[in-house]
């Protein structure tokens, strides 16, 4: 069965220790939740997993995955930045996405319709509210399955539809045997464990 395991892992940045010690397991269908003040690592730590940055200490593995596959490319993350293509539009991003993620299992129009954006897949990314954008790049995580989400802070700019679609998503994801993290200052309506991560500035 699937677990991703964290081990006393340590992260460096910029020449400075952001967090050490850490550890965590996530079994298929759970939900970690990481909590901290601002600057406590939460990015850093998803990040991390995600192969964005270099692990600097520890161990992290993710056990009953595809063995030949790296870690990285068994995640989704999904960031502060939108990172849409402006002059694409809201289709042709996701179509891009699908494609660098290895995806395409799903169509396009389907992912769209999930986060209720279907009616803007003809438009601009450039043209897109902050929370149309979010939608967008949520949208990510439907247009290509990968089991490990890694979702940084995801309700910044979601209005209460968006959120519920959200939810709606990761609770879909983990019934389906996913397993998520997320950072967020906000509480979940998910039943979840949770990570807090220290605060040193
Ligand atoms: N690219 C970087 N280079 C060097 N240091 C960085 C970099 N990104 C983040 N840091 C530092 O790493 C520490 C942890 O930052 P991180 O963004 O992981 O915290 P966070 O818990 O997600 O904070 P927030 O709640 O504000 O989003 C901070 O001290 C930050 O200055």
């Amino acid at each position: 069965m699937l677990r991703l395991v964290g081990e006393d892992l340590a992260c460096v940045r910029g020449g400075r220790e952001v967090f050490d010690g850490v550890s965590f397991a996530v079994p298929a269908g759970g939900l970690l939740q990481l909590r901290g003040p601002n600057g406590a690592g939460k990015s850093s730590l998803l990040r991390l997993i995600a192969g964005l940055v270099r692990i600097g200490g520890g161990r992290l593995d993710l056990l009953g995955g595809q063995p030949d596959v790296p870690l990285a490319e068994q995640t989704h993350y999904v960031g502060h930045l939108d990172a849409l293509k402006p002059a694409l539009t809201v289709a042709e991003n996701l179509e891009f996405w699908a494609r660098m993620l290895g995806g395409g299992d799903r169509p396009v129009a389907a992912a769209l319709e999930t986060m209720g954006i279907g009616p803007l897949a003809d438009f601009p990314a450039a043209v897109l509210s902050a929370g149309q954008r979010r939608r967008l790049a949520l949208a990510r995580l439907v247009a290509a399955s990968r089991p490990v989400w890694l979702l940084d802070e995801p309700t910044t700019a979601l209005d209460a539809d968006g959120r519920d679609r959200l939810f709606e998503l990761i609770a879909g994801h983990l019934a389906g045997g996913g397993l998520a993290l997320v950072a967020t200052h906000v509480d979940l309506p998910l039943a979840a464990a949770t990570l807090t991560l220290g605060g040193r500035r």
